[in-house]
């Protein structure tokens, strides 16, 4: 059973779900409450690595398109009607719309970041048909 446990990629040996600095200072059924809590926790956030990741995948090969056809790594008409669609979709989903436009900022940033570094990284060819 531990040896499973060891084995799986979202937890690894080296992750102890019951680290905190509450430990020894808060009350045993307290803490029972809070660990289970931590455990949903830590599956959204292995779930989010796994969604980021697949994102990136998907902007990589955007990445490669533009630097292929010299086409700038950002477009602001498109991220605007991003921005405005995640933002309604936050505010049905009781998130805040601010947060929901600052992370979508965050991780475009990163991406046109990206996209420059395979432009930079990029021969282009002598105009041949490809
Ligand atoms: O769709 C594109 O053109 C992308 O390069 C992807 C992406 C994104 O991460 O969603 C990144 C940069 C652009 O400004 C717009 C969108």
């Amino acid at each position: 059973m531990s040896d499973q446990l060891d084995n799986d990629p979202t937890t690894g040996p080296d992750y102890d779900p019951t680290a905190s600095s509450l430990t020894g200072h808060i009350d045993s059924a307290v803490m029972e409450e809070l660990l289970a809590v931590r455990g949903s926790i830590d599956n959204i956030d292995a779930t989010l690595v796994y969604l980021l990741a697949e994102r990136f995948k998907a902007t990589q090969r955007v990445g490669y398109l533009k630097a292929r056809y010299q086409l700038p790594a950002g477009d602001p008409g498109r991220e605007a009607s991003q921005i405005s669609r995640l933002r309604r979709l936050a505010e049905e989903a009781n998130l805040d719309p601010a947060f929901a436009e600052k992370f979508l900022n965050f991780i475009i940033s990163e991406v046109i970041r990206h996209h420059q570094a395979i432009s930079d990284s990029h021969v282009p060819d002598r105009g041949e048909p490809s």
